[in-house]
């Protein structure tokens, strides 16, 4: 499992910032930290619903100041990922967590980008960024926040929506969407995390998104469910971080391994690694301890990965021919 090559597609770049960071970018700008120490830091993240850890994320980001700190958050990020063997990377990035700390957008396109290509140059990692907007925030801010991308258009290939799910559907969104859409980007959204089923109907519906970040709600409607199969909408699951925001009761009761079995295209993520205590294959080994995963649905989960990711036709097949040959 170690050992095979997977796609990562659902990563919150600000997520991976583990607490020696925070600790050394607090002492770079000479910010005060809410923790004494990582090991206070690690205490404190104890979370009871997605809201209780949005509010440390977001706390978190503040340390996050100028291009070096996000091309250091970037770099120790793929640093882990290439260890655990993945080979490719579609991260999300929420632009508006730091305009509203006036860091320029530049600065954090320049620090992140530029980490990325240096991460394909000496990990062979492949990359695609998707830019979030947040939901608990107006459309106009969105909209405006898009205005504001579109310098840095090359630098990202999709349109992601997340941060507080339950009141915020994807249809306040639509016209965002709809501009991203016809900038020739790909649609993605958080939706069945917290919130119903209904949130992943009205991503389907009302942003045309053509792939799930969570999803698991999905379960409670069967023609839902059936939907995902025969349109082929991937679901980005994130094992590790349902059980810590308790979306899911327990690891022995998520459903990835039911919607697989299901032929819905499940694929394994890490959410907010540093938060959740695992990248990965801390991710696919709870599947392993808890469900019981065998070789073989561990292999169909990684060729998912590149089946649900942006890469080109030729690029998916080969990473398929490569996890097949294992
Ligand atoms: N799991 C999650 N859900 C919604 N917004 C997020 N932002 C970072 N992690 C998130
Ligand atoms: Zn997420």
């Amino acid at each position: 499992m170690h050992a095979l090559p997977k796609a990562e597609l659902h990563v919150h770049l600000e997520g991976t910032l583990e607490p020696e960071l925070l600790l050394r970018l607090a002492q770079k700008h000479g910010i005060p930290t809410p923790y004494e120490s990582v090991e206070a830091a690690r205490t404190a993240y104890q979370f009871d619903s997605l809201q209780s850890f949005l509010n440390l994320y977001y706390k978190g980001a503040d340390v996050l100041r100028d291009a070096e700190d996000f091309y250091t958050l970037t770099w120790e990020y793929l640093t882990r990922a290439h260890a655990q063997n993945v080979c490719h990377v579609e991260p999300f990035f929420d632009p508006q967590t730091h305009t509203a700390r006036d860091i320029p957008l530049d600065a954090v396109f320049e620090g992140i980008t530029g980490a990325l290509r240096q991460g394909e140059k000496e990990f062979g990692i492949t990359s695609g960024l998707i830019l979030c907007f947040l939901r608990d925030l107006s459309e106009e801010a969105a909209l405006a926040t898009f205005e504001a991308a579109l310098p840095f258009r090359d630098q990202f290939v999709g349109v992601g929506l997340d941060s507080a799910e339950v009141g915020n559907p994807p249809s306040k969104f639509t016209r965002v969407f709809a501009n991203a859409k016809a900038e020739g980007l790909h649609l993605v959204a958080h939706a069945g995390e917290e919130g119903d089923s209904s949130y992943i109907w009205d991503a389907l519906n009302a942003l045309h998104v053509t792939r799930i970040d969570h999803g698991i709600a999905c379960e409670q409607d069967p023609v839902l469910v059936a939907y995902l199969r025969e349109h082929a909408i991937p679901l980005t699951v994130c094992p590790l971080s349902n059980l810590k925001l308790k979306a899911v009761p327990s690891m022995k009761e998520h459903n990835i391994l039911r919607l697989l079995k299901e032929g819905v295209c499940v694929t394994v993520n890490s959410d907010d690694p540093a938060y959740f205590g695992g990248y990965m294959n801390e991710n696919y080994e709870a599947l392993v301890t808890h469900l019981g995963a065998t070789k073989e649905e561990l292999k169909a989960l990684t060729c998912n990965s590149f089946r649900a990711s942006f890469l080109g036709e030729k690029d998916k097949q080969a990473h398929l021919a490569r996890v097949e040959s294992m």
